[in-house]
């Protein structure tokens, strides 16, 4: 599990996680949702240990984020980092060479399955072939949770359904996804929690099946009754 427990964080003087705390489980899909620059990125990279926090503790199976947990956690952010110049084929021996965890068996399926070619050149790939290069690049890697910043932003229909299609094979498995949001209705039938963000802090959290079995609420529903009071 990961846990947030009272996270703070501030650049400069600028308050951007307030009092944040939330937990993601293994084998759930938890989603963040907020508008843009309430904060979700910056809880990413906080898991990650890329930007210092001020107070509260970060867990991952109960170790505070450091060494013991980057193995067992891996980032896919908003756009493909690696050189524009690159065939994937090039990159997908980068990422065996630079990463212990990396499982070639898993990104030779995730390759057939998002039909990408490997002499392709990164800085050639449509939009949503880059979205999903990024995304195999993450999967492939053999960690319990995978972090994925606003995976379906900016692509066409089909691409998105089949990135989506991701989330209920065994590709993802039993592992535990936290993903960031500003469009609900992206992800809203893949979710297992929601996570409602507003100024950095967390206003509502929630199992989704839950809610609907016991209220008959969409997260839509809660949403517009968090949001707009
Ligand atoms: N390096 C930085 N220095 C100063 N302020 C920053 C920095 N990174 C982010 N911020 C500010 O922190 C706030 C939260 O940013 P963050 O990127 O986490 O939001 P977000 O919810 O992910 O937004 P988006 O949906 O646009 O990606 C914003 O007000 C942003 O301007």
């Amino acid at each position: 599990m990961i846990e947030l427990k009272s996270v703070t964080k501030t650049y400069g003087r600028k308050k951007v996680l307030n009092n944040v705390s939330f937990t993601a489980e293994k084998g759930r899909i938890t989603c963040l949702i907020g508008i843009n620059g309430v904060g979700k990125s910056t809880v990413m990279k906080a898991i990650m240990n890329l930007t210092p926090i001020q107070s509260g503790h970060i867990l991952v199976d109960g170790q505070p984020v450091g060494k013991s947990t980057y193995e067992k956690v891996a980032f896919i952010p908003d756009t493909i980092t690696m050189p524009p110049q690159m065939k994937i084929g090039e990159a997908l021996t980068f990422m065996k060479d630079f990463y212990s965890a990396w499982n070639e068996q898993r990104a030779e399926e995730l390759l057939k399955f998002f039909r990408l070619n490997r002499t392709d050149r990164i800085a050639n790939l449509s939009k949503g072939n880059a979205a999903k290069a990024n995304m195999l690049l993450g999967l492939a890697l053999d960690v319990d949770y995978l972090l994925m910043d606003e995976p379906f932003s900016g692509i066409d229909m089909f691409s998105r359904e089949q990135i989506a299609d991701v989330f209920t094979s065994h590709l993802v498995e039993d592992r535990g996804v936290l993903l960031t949001t500003h469009e609900i209705h992206d992800v809203e039938h893949l979710i297992d929690k929601a996570v409602l963000l507003d100024h950095g802090a967390v206003l509502k959290e929630f199992d989704t099946e839950e809610l609907r079995e016991s209220e008959g609420k969409s997260v839509v529903d809660v949403m517009r009754e968090v949001y707009r009071g």
